[in-house]
């Protein structure tokens, strides 16, 4: 048992879908993993393992933002050997030509959290990289099951409601969507050398002001869940 997660040793997989909400994390196991048991219920931040394909898989809930991220990413890889972590997260888009429900692959991961700086002071802005390898299967599972994603760069944000952010400009300079973990996730699998992606359904529109109800968010994001899942059986 860890300080945030109580699973016993061996309860978790070394392959691990994150997804921020909990309750994603329980219909993730509950409908696509086999033989799925809860191995945590610390404060509420449930996390399972069972099969998909024969292959043992978690998957364990993060919360929102890189602080809550970081502390279940830091335990999964330093206390239960996690070495494959991927986020399925939800997203705002902020092209006009990206559009709701559509699947986005996090090859970068801007951010304006103090991480960077925290880590490695005031001169060097680190770029924190999915996994190559991850990414790859991730994006040939995702043309082998004919579901459109793209590929890029996000911002993962500390602050949801923002007022002051320069979408505008970030948009200019490559940014598809944002979401609040990525960032993190990253620097965490650079700090351990281990290997993480981060997939996004979009849930909302910053453009056009779309979203998708709490249930959908909760429930409905099949597509990703799906390519996450034969990633995770692949690599
Ligand atoms: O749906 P999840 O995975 O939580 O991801 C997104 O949703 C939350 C904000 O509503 C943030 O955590 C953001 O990154
Ligand atoms: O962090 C997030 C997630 C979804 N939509 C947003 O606008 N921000």
């Amino acid at each position: 048992m860890s300080l945030h997660i109580a699973a016993s040793a061996g309860e978790i997989a070394e392959t691990v879908l994150l997804p921020g909400d909990p309750l994603r994390a329980e219909y993730i196991a509950k409908t696509f993993l086999k033989d799925a048991k809860c191995y945590t219920k610390v404060r509420n931040m449930f996390g399972y393992t069972g099969t998909y394909k024969g292959k043992k898989i978690s998957v364990q809930g993060t919360g929102m933002g890189i602080p809550s991220i970081s502390i279940y990413v830091h335990e999964l890889i330093r206390d239960y050997g996690a070495k494959t972590l991927i986020r399925v997260g939800t997203c705002g888009a902020m092209r006009s030509d990206i559009h709701l429900r559509e699947v986005i692959i996090a090859q970068g991961a801007t951010t304006d959290s103090s991480i960077i700086q925290n880590i490695f002071g005031p001169s060097i802005q680190f770029a924190p990289l999915a996994d190559f390898e991850v990414l790859r299967t991730a994006y040939e599972k995702a043309v082998q099951e004919h579901i459109p994603v793209r590929v890029g760069n996000v911002i993962s944000v500390d602050r949801f409601y923002d007022e002051e952010i320069n979408n505008e400009k970030l948009t200019q300079y490559g940014i598809m969507a944002v979401e609040m973990e990525t960032a993190g996730l990253y620097v965490a699998a650079a700090k351990y050398g281990v290997s993480a992606l981060g997939l996004f359904t979009v849930s909302d529109h910053l453009l056009t002001k779309e979203a998708c109800t709490a249930e959908e968010r909760q429930l409905s994001f099949n597509d990703m869940i799906r390519i996450a899942l034969e990633t995770a059986a692949a690599v």
